[in-house]
């Protein structure tokens, strides 16, 4: 093997023999004079070394700043000072963490018996090994996946053996009035007595209740609306919705709807049928009706948990607790609470005196107060955490809800929360997400539209279209549910989510963004709300006349025949304030102006409670005795229709003229 003599490798290096001997002291290498000898091997690395640390003496010179220096101590540190590295890294790159010379690693990686040089990698235990040398710990760093979105690396998947229990989230659901708010109130009663420990509750969108030493958490709105939103935003809290139906009332609009809101997400239901202290009570009926949803209950050899209780009377609570701990025990939910935290925004304000407030309920890993958090534009260190009861916390672990301060902004209901390692990568995301919210304003949604339809076919990106069907009487939604489900080609067939009687709402929007699914109304129409929320979330609403008309309509998007159309676009909506017979002309409505405009030449839709009652002509618009070409919303004016004369207080006035356009 050749061997290289001390005074050789000096005079390489431009140093004497003595500097040289006294620089590489630490190595052990047993060289003390001019005349010793070194393996090649070693003389390299030596070399290496040397060169190696006069260079990080040039740039120490170069004095990093304080403040820079600080930011790099918090982006490599989480804040136990464990450093988390990959399973192999490059010897420079384990210097720079360490914040050490790359020298001064590679001295003692020969120590160890490693000859590598900065440019090599060494595995995870070596590495430990050496940073331990230095005092300091370092974990290995799990391998995480781009956050779809803007490629940020902010969650991962965790190791099953991680996996912990975690406890249930629950969703109270049902139609109004059948005792959604009562059921919770029974509940959360029921649970502070067994705990003897009275909190008082505070509102903080979820709250967490204790049996026998078991958790529960609660979303405290009750009703799918909100379980909808989140879920349109790519969020699911809920593990189990609780179905509340009045045992004396039964299976009712908002019912339905929550059933198919808690199908579409795959969320188990478990029926409460409350009000059973009441006379009329019959529950099997309800459960009669709950088997034409789809809703088996066990007693009857299905597999739906259907438990008689009373709110009011606060019986058969116990009995709802313990089939919510039974189903979530059979979902074996569970959560890694030992890494940075994931959470979901369930509520969020801007608070006068606080600022930014926002309730997080923890889905995987601790949220510790101190923590950087980024979540949608928002971001900020956890200054302080309160729980349900009001009591200031420092961590949270999976499921449970906390109120946190904190943040730069107020984030959205839906939105992700994630813990990062320092506030230069939190600043980075919000920028970036930022950025992409612009993007998005700009390129039209992904969302199905039955223009696009075909296209999404044939690029195989779209197998069944969703479907919401609107009308103003159940005749209609079954005859048009079951036209529909006929219609299928080889690539795509038709699936109706939902169906329900009345006009089309804010909720079925949400549905409709939340599943993808197209609207369609018949002889109804969107509130002002929900054409307002269709339109940012990009849902397409056709509402017909004539159920023919629709069944042509989707069978000609499917087929990619759909003609190039005459569209319609709305112009305004007035309001009917009052209503005035006029001799000879018939009845005049007084109106006013909500939204857009109302003008002479537009056709026009009487609606009464958002169901279609009129579709035709204006025969006269007027302001004050004048005739008008127009009247802008916030202003009053009379009208009258085209041979209709059927006109009552309270009923809108949709204008709206015919556009032909182009696919
Ligand atoms: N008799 C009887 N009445 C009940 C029971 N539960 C609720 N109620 C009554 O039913 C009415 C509606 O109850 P809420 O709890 O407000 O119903 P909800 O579903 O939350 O209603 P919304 O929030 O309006 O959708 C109230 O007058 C309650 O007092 C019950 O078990 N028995």
């Amino acid at each position: 093997m050749t061997k290289v003599r001390v005074y050789e490798l000096a005079k390489e290096l431009k140093i004497t023999s003595k500097e040289l001997i006294e620089k590489v002291a630490d190595l052990n290498l047993d060289i003390n004079s001019h005349m010793s000898t070194v393996e090649k091997e070693e003389a390299d690395l030596i070399k290496e070394l040397l060169r190696t640390e006069s260079d990080s003496e040039i740039n120490n010179s170069k004095n990093t700043s304080n403040a820079e220096k600080e930011d790099k101590d918090m982006e490599e540190k989480n804040e136990n000072g464990v450093i988390e590295i990959e399973e192999n890294i490059i010897v420079k790159d384990l210097a720079e963490k360490l914040e050490v010379t790359p020298s001064e690693v590679i001295t003692k990686l020969i120590s160890l018996g490693i000859m590598a040089n900065q440019n090599q990698s060494v595995d995870f235990d070596t590495a430990s090994i050496i940073a331990e040398e230095f005092g300091i710990s370092i974990k290995k760093s799990s391998v995480e996946e781009d956050d779809e979105e803007i490629g940020f690396h902010l969650d991962f998947e965790d190791d099953p053996k991680d996996l912990k229990p975690r406890p249930p989230i629950v969703t109270v659901m049902g139609h109004v009035d059948h005792g959604k708010t009562s059921l919770l109130d029974a509940i959360r009663k029921t649970a502070v007595t067994e705990r003897e420990a009275g909190g008082i509750t505070q509102h903080i969108g979820a709250s967490t209740i204790n049996i026998d030493g078991e958790k529960i958490v609660f979303l405290d709105t009750p009703g799918h609306e909100a379980f909808t939103t989140m879920r349109a935003r790519g969020a699911q809290v809920t593990d189990i919705a609780i179905l509340v139906v009045a045992a004396d009332d039964g299976v009712m609009p908002q019912t339905v709807e929550a059933i198919n809101h808690a199908k579409a997400a795959n969320v188990p239901i478990i029926v409460a049928i409350n009000k059973m202290d009441k006379p009329a009570a019959n529950p099997d009926r309800i459960k009669q009706e709950l088997v034409e949803y789809g809703l088996v209950p066990e007693d009857w050899g299905g597999d739906t948990i259907c438990v008689p209780v009373s709110a009011r009377n606060e019986e058969g609570i116990d009995d709802v607790l313990e089939m919510i701990l039974l189903v979530a025990e059979m979902q074996e939910l569970k959560a890694n609470p030992n890494r940075k935290a994931v959470g979901i925004i369930v509520e969020a304000e801007l608070d006068k005196g606080r600022g930014p407030v926002a309730t997080v309920l923890v889905q995987k890993g601790t949220l510790k107060v101190g923590d950087i958090v980024v979540s949608g534009t928002a971001h900020g260190r956890v200054r302080a955490m309160l729980n349900d009861k009001g009591k200031r916390v420092k961590k949270a672990t999976p499921s449970i809800p906390v109120m946190i301060l904190g943040l730069s902004e107020v984030p959205e209901a839906g939105e992700h929360l994630y813990v990062v390692e320092n506030e230069k990568k939190a600043r980075n995301y919000t920028q970036a997400r930022k950025e992409k919210i612009r993007e998005e304003q700009l390129k039209s949604s992904q969302k199905v539209s039955l223009d696009d339809l075909f296209e999404k076919i044939q690029l195989g990106e779209v197998k069944e279209l969703n479907v919401i069907i609107k009308a103003d009487v159940k005749g209609s939604v079954e005859a048009v549910k079951q036209s529909l489900s006929k219609l299928e080609t080889d690539e795509v067939r038709v699936n109706v989510i939902h169906g329900g009687v009345g006009g089309i709402t804010e909720s079925d929007v949400m549905l409709a963004s939340a599943s993808n699914a197209i609207i369609i109304g018949f002889n109804v129409r969107p509130t002002l709300t929900a054409i307002d929320i269709s339109k940012r979330e990009s849902v397409d609403i056709r509402t017909y006349r004539v159920i023919y008309d629709a069944i042509e309509d989707i069978e000609s998007a499917m087929r990619g025949l759909l003609d190039p159309t005459i569209e319609e676009e709305v112009i305004g909506r007035a309001e009917i304030r009052a209503t005035f017979k006029v001799p000879n002309v018939g009845m005049v409505a007084g109106i006013y102006v909500l939204q857009g405009k109302i003008t002479r030449n537009s056709k026009i839709r009487l609606l009464r409670e958002d169901v279609v009652i009129y579709e035709g002509d204006i025969s006269s618009l007027k302001r004050f005795k004048d005739d008008a070409k127009e009247i802008q919303s916030g202003y009053e004016g009379g009208l009258s229709l085209e041979n209709y004369n059927d006109i009552k207080e309270g009923d809108i006035i949709e204008a709206y003229i015919l556009k032909e356009v182009e696919r």
